[in-house]
């Protein structure tokens, strides 16, 4: 097999060569757990898993870690705001996490380093750092000496002054640069803090990867990955601190990054509040569709989430299934599955998703016109075993179809709900909450129609806008 892999530092598409074929290193940037995850932070996880699954195949020794970051400014929000210790918080979310995860099919990495476990590491690296020249300590402070790493900006390819336009207006007036960047910060006693050389505080976010991934990965790691919003300032700022604690060594060889899933053609992010909470997508769809849906395009594209995008890989898994329960009567013990070369090598080609949803189609195709028992054999073999790879097809068909077939019942009292909720959010003129609810609604077949007396429903097959 020979894999190859976009490289967000050289731009380009390049073999896969491990460092060493013993100990294959890949590290991705995990979520901050204070909320339930929405699909999009799902992207990473689903892909990067993916990538994981394929490399487990050739190489004995892979050592995935995947972080949890669990100090942060939004999880003390979120802790006061709840009247909840800040471990119930992160403790919570963590397990939803995982949980969510798992019931998309996503493998569990083999590391899953916490930030507060860290502490220590973390506050060697800044001494080092410090030692080096490379950081200084101000106010109960540690910052990274931007000035100091002549690479800085390399990864995202800003320049300096882009940076420093990008870093805040009012600089903090202990920073020596308006780029250079918290690697600790001072806790009052009210917040989560640790002792450290600079008093009693807590680290900034980008030390903690750094410290994670040297802790259990080493210096040089294969492949570190995560979504593209992360490649400024979070990775600019992992690969400063780490190449300057290592006296100068690649920090990560290949950087993966992953588009952004879009709703309303913006990021789907908590900011904006344009999000779809996973947990509770869990409860309405079966995790293979989401799961199809975050796969069917390429993972470096945007792919935006839409109720059409929904029900297209809904139908087409309703397809993939109806084979599957028709030939039934052929017994395929799993040993017997396989993966056919073309979907390996499409999934080895820059995890090209698409292409490989089009070889099981074509499969899928085969195995329902196949006139031979023979055909029908081989075509199903490989539909099956393309299909697990790619972490679908997982389910007995009987069940797949009754699943689709509960989620199409419609609870009266939930449409009620939304509906009444609609008619707020229009009297409070948010028209794009209305949208949205009318968006969920169809999502579930359930279709308005604003009238003189009101907003009268009906369900219709899921997805389909026009009554
Ligand atoms: N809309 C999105 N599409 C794909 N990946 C995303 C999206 N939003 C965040 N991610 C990725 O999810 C992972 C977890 O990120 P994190 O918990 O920091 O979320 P976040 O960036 O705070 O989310 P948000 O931007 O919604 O506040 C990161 O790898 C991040 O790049
Ligand atoms: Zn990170």
């Amino acid at each position: 097999m020979n894999l190859r892999l976009h490289n967000s530092m050289t731009r380009r598409v390049e073999d896969f060569v491990p460092l060493d074929p013993e100990r294959i290193t890949m590290y991705v940037c995990g979520p901050t757990v204070y909320n339930y995850i929405h699909v999009g932070n799902a992207r990473p996880a689903v892909v990067f898993g993916l990538l994981a699954r394929l490399l487990r195949r050739h190489h004995k020794h892979v050592v995935y870690a995947r972080n949890i970051t669990d100090v942060d400014d939004k999880i003390n929000a979120a802790a006061r705001e709840a009247g909840a210790p800040i471990a119930t918080i992160t403790t919570r979310f963590a397990q939803a996490y995982h949980e969510d995860l798992a019931r998309l099919g996503v493998d569990p990495p083999d590391i899953v380093p916490h930030a507060t476990a860290h502490i220590a590491e973390i506050i060697a690296m800044c001494e080092r750092l410090i030692a080096s020249g490379h950081a200084y300590a101000a106010e109960n402070h540690v910052l990274f000496d931007v000035e100091s790493y002549a690479d800085y900006g390399k990864l995202s390819g800003r320049s300096t002054e882009d940076m420093i336009a990008g870093a805040r207006i009012d600089v903090a007036p202990y920073k020596k640069g308006p780029g250079d960047f918290v690697l600790w910060k001072p806790s009052t006693d009210d917040l989560p803090g640790w002792d450290s050389p600079w008093g009693r505080g807590r680290p900034g976010w980008h030390i903690e990867c750094s410290a994670m991934a040297e802790a259990h990965l080493g210096d040089t790691i294969d492949i570190h990955a995560g979504g593209n919003d992360l490649m400024f300032p979070h990775h600019e700022n992992e690969i400063a601190q780490s190449t300057c604690a290592h006296g100068g060594k690649v920090f990560a060889r290949y950087w993966l990054h992953n588009g952004m899933l879009t709703f309303g053609g913006r990021k789907m992010s908590k900011s904006l509040g344009n999000v779809m909470i996973l947990h509770e997508l869990l409860e309405k769809y079966p995790p293979e569709v989401l799961r199809f849906l975050l796969l069917r395009a390429h993972y470096r594209q945007p792919l935006d989430w839409s109720e059409s995008t929904l029900a297209q890989s809904r139908a087409t898994l309703d397809g993939w299934y109806g084979v599957l329960r028709d030939r039934a009567d052929i017994e395929l013990a799993e040993d017997e599955w396989i993966v056919t070369p073309d979907f390996e090598a499409a999934l080895c080609d820059d995890l090209n998703t698409p292409a490989a949803f089009a070889i099981l189609s074509g499969l899928a195709d085969e195995a329902r016109k196949a006139a031979s028992a023979e055909t029908r054999r081989r075509t199903l073999a490989a539909l099956l075993g393309c299909a697990r790879l790619i972490g679908l097809l997982q389910e007995d068909p009987e069940n797949w179809f009754k699943q689709t077939a509960a989620g199409n019942e419609v609870d009266a009292d939930w449409v009620q709900r939304l509906l009444e909720e609609r008619v707020a959010a229009r009297a409070a003129r948010d028209f794009s909450r209305a949208d949205r609810i009318r968006e969920e609604l169809a999502a579930r077949g359930v279709v308005i129609e604003d009238g003189a007396g009101g907003t009268r429903w009906k369900v219709v097959e899921p997805g389909q806008t026009t009554p």
